[in-house]
Parts: structure tokens; sequence; C-alpha cells
């Protein structure tokens, strides 16, 4: 499902956001929630967007990924510039390249989990075989190959967590936005729903950029960002257990990824 890879893949970052300004007006009131924000991701990183509250890490996830305008800046994503693209061919990118999980689960009340995980498939034209096939594939590498059937209040909260998981990589997209994906769960769950994201992230390369509130949900990443005043503050990896500032340099970077 996710777009096919452009020929210099390996040169151009998955994601790059340069000078995105976000202002939010009501009335006689501005505020400048991004205020000329740098930010470039590349393939297969795990990235945690930390900051005060108000810093902020909602507006990056609903800008960057084209949920939301933005008010001067530009953002590609696989080398495409999402904000020069009509609405409709940006909200058509954004289901083949980017999967989301928030807090709030976002399922369909009335479908089964297997029926909330087919959606974004049959959304994108899948045959109803072939989606039901992979929604049942990854419902059981979530561990949830015995709710299939079930509707979400039928589901613990760590159980939503894990469908809206499935929900979000089932069509291999190219990146996964999550905001503050452990906030509704108490620690035991939080801490499963984490260790999925990163085994997936180990085991598929599958890019993510995470907001949390929470230090050791972003300290369990491999790259932390920090956030201040709608700017990034920090940019560290995590290389031999240690955190250092992230190197510009890819090879650098392909050592910070190895566990
Ligand atoms: N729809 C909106 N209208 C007006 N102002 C907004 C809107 N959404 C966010 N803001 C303001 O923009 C700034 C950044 O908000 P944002 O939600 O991105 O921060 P955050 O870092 O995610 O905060 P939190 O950690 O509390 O969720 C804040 O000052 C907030 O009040």
């Amino acid at each position: 499902m996710a777009d096919r890879e452009p020929r210099n893949a390996g040169a151009e970052p998955l994601l790059r956001a340069q000078g995105v300004q976000k202002i939010y007006r009501s009335g006689e009131v501005e505020v400048r929630a991004l205020a000329g924000l740098d930010l470039e991701v590349r393939r297969g990183e795990f990235v945690a967007v930390m900051g005060p509250s108000g810093s902020g890490k909602t507006t990056l996830l609903n800008c960057l990924s084209g949920l939301d305008e933005i008010d001067a800046g530009r953002v590609l994503v696989q080398g495409r510039d999402l904000f020069a693209m009509s609405d409709a061919v940006r909200t058509a990118h954004r289901a083949r390249t980017m999967g989301f999980v928030f807090q709030s689960f976002n399922l369909i009340p009335v479908f089964t989990a297997a029926e909330n995980v087919e959606l974004p498939l049959l959304l994108c034209g899948a045959a109803s075989e072939t989606a039901r096939t992979r929604a049942l594939e990854m419902l059981d590498r979530v561990g949830l190959a015995s709710r299939v059937g079930h509707r979400p209040n039928e589901l613990s909260g760590g159980e939503q967590q894990r469908v809206t998981l499935a929900r979000a990589l089932v069509g291999h997209p190219a990146i996964v936005w999550a905001d503050e994906p452990t906030g509704n769960l108490d620690s035991g769950m939080a801490e499963q729903v984490m260790a999925l994201f990163l085994e997936l992230n180990r085991e598929q390369g599958q890019t993510v950029v995470l907001v949390t509130h929470d230090p050791a949900v972003g300290r369990a990443a491999q790259r932390l960002v920090g956030m201040r005043d709608g700017r990034l503050v920090s940019d560290e990896v995590r290389v031999d257990g240690r955190w250092v500032a992230r190197p510009a340099a890819p090879e650098l970077l392909e050592a910070a990824r190895r566990p």
C-alpha cells in the first residue's frame, strides 16, 4: 500500500520539515504554535517528541502529517511537498503513506476489531478478502488473534490500543504518527503497548514519530526531540545506552540504530 520508493530514497530523508509555522487565530488573539520548525526523520527512526504542555507537540504531529494546514514553510514526505497538493491528493497520499495512533483510540464502536483494522485497506481499494486476511494477520501480530470478533467496548484499554496499532500498521505505511498512545493506559498496559511499538520498529524498520509526556516512554525511543515554544530545542539519539546529540551523517545514524 505504501508509495513506491523514489530512486534517491537513501539520500532523501523520509520526512523533511522546513521553517514550518502554525498560527492559531481566534478574534484578536494569535498563538504561534509552531515558530519556524525544522525536522528531518530518516527511514526506520523511532522518534519521541517531548516538551512542556503547550510547547506545540500535538500541533507538530497534526501539521507534519498534513492533518492540519500550515501558515508557512514546507513539509516533504518521500520527497513530495504535502502542502503543494490539493486537499484530495493530500488525503490520498496520507492514507497510503501514514498510520495514526491517538490517545483516545478512535475506533469505530459498531465495528469488530477485524472490521476496524480492515477499514484503511478497503478505503484504499483493497479487495475485501485481501483486507480480511491482512487484518487477521496484523491482529495476530499484536497478540489479539482471539479477539478479532470483539467490539471496542468488549476490549480492555490496552487491547483497544493494540487494535489501533494494527489498524495503523496494516497498510505498511512509510511513517506512523502517535499522539500520547499510552496516555489512557495504566503503567503495565503502557509498557506492553510501547514494547510492541519498539518490536515493530526493530523487526520491520517501521518509522515512528511519537508525542509523549511520559519520560519513560521518551527514553525507550531511539531518538528524543525536545520542544519549547513551537521550536525544537534538543535532538539526541541513543548510542550504546547513552544519549548524544544527533549526528547529521547517515552512517552515524546507522550506528545509533544498532541495539
Ligand atoms: N485549535 C486551537 N486553537 C487555538 N489555540 C490552539 C489550538 N490548538 C492548540 N492551541 C495552542 O497552541 C499551543 C500549542 O498547543 P499543542 O496542543 O500543540 O501543545 P502540546 O505541546 O501538545 O500541549 P499538551 O502537552 O498540553 O498536549 C498552545 O498554546 C495551545 O493553547
